[in-house]
């Protein structure tokens, strides 16, 4: 396969990855270095965070895994489902689900029509895509708002629409841009006890994009910081504790350890800056 090309799991025999990118370096068309060159491998079913200082490149990555975005060189394999989806066929695991920062939703209609677009768009008929807009609503604890609009919610119930909207095609991949960055801190907490539930429960690769030390140790089984622009992997930190996760984690000796870990590796990517 030449550089630069993504291509689908049949022509590149992925087998336990989801994710493969190889040598991916990214310079925009205004001459930004973006990315690279850059090697990472996500397992199938991995919960990952992409940490790293402001403007290194972890958006970019997101974007190039899904397709959005070409990189300039290297290879990058994602696995999909293969064969061709007709009209109104939405298969599992054949796509990728994008969680942004902003919950960028329609503000003129309700949680539910939200919910529904991408199978709207997919043409799936009215009937299964409202069921399963609905069952994307119970997944995310707002069954009862699905006739509520945006503007009667608050941001982290905005936060948890966005992520039924991404989970309603039942992606293979999820892919999340500091999706709970903006929210205050009890919220945080809380959509990061549910995100791990959800996990648990639907088996999604996940990669996440943070700032946060913090919120990368308590969610991740791999912590992968990055440089500064152009971005590299500068550590690859594998957080190893007892499954489930939750608040005793939060609190304990080892959580402290792996962020004082992770912290460490991130320093030299920031000039002066705390990073904590
Ligand atoms: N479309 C674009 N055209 C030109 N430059 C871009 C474009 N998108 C991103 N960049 C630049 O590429 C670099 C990496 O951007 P990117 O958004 O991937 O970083 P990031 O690590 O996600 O940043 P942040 O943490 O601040 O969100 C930055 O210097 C940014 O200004």
């Amino acid at each position: 396969m030449s550089p630069g090309k993504t291509s689908s799991a049949v022509e590149t025999g992925l087998t336990h990855l989801a994710v493969s990118l190889r040598g991916v370096t990214k310079t925009y068309d205004n001459g930004v270095m973006a990315l690279g060159p850059l090697d990472l491998a996500v397992r199938k079913g991995e919960f990952i965070s992409l940490l790293g200082p402001s403007g290194c490149g972890k958006s970019t990555v997101l974007r190039i895994i899904a397709e959005l975005s070409a990189p300039s060189s290297g290879i990058v394999r994602v696995a999909r489902h293969e064969g061709e989806v007709q009209p109104g066929q939405v298969l599992p695991g054949h796509g990728i689900g994008f969680v942004f920062q902003e919950p960028t939703l329609m503000p003129w209609t309700s949680v539910r029509e939200n919910v529904w677009l991408p199978l709207k768009l997919a043409g799936v008929p009215k009937a299964d895509a409202r069921a399963r807009a609905d069952q994307a609503l119970v997944s995310v604890g707002l069954a009862d708002f699905a006739d509520s609009f945006p503007r009667e919610l608050s941001g982290g119930m905005k936060m948890r629409v966005s992520l039924a909207r991404a989970l309603v095609t039942d992606p293979e991949i999820l892919l999340m841009d500091e999706p709970f960055a903006a929210l205050d801190e009890i919220t945080r907490f809380r959509l990061n006890n549910d995100l791990l539930a959800l996990w648990r429960a639907l088996g999604k690769t996940v990669i996440f994009v943070t700032h946060s030390v913090f919120e990368s140790v308590y969610l991740s089984q791999r912590v992968v910081v990055m440089t500064a622009r152009p971005g590299r992997i500068q550590a690859d930190i594998r957080i190893e504790t007892v499954e489930p996760r939750g608040e005793a984690f939060r609190t304990s000796a080892a959580y402290s350890d792996y962020c004082r870990k992770v912290s460490a590796a991130l320093a030299p990517s920031y000039s002066g800056q705390s990073t904590l």
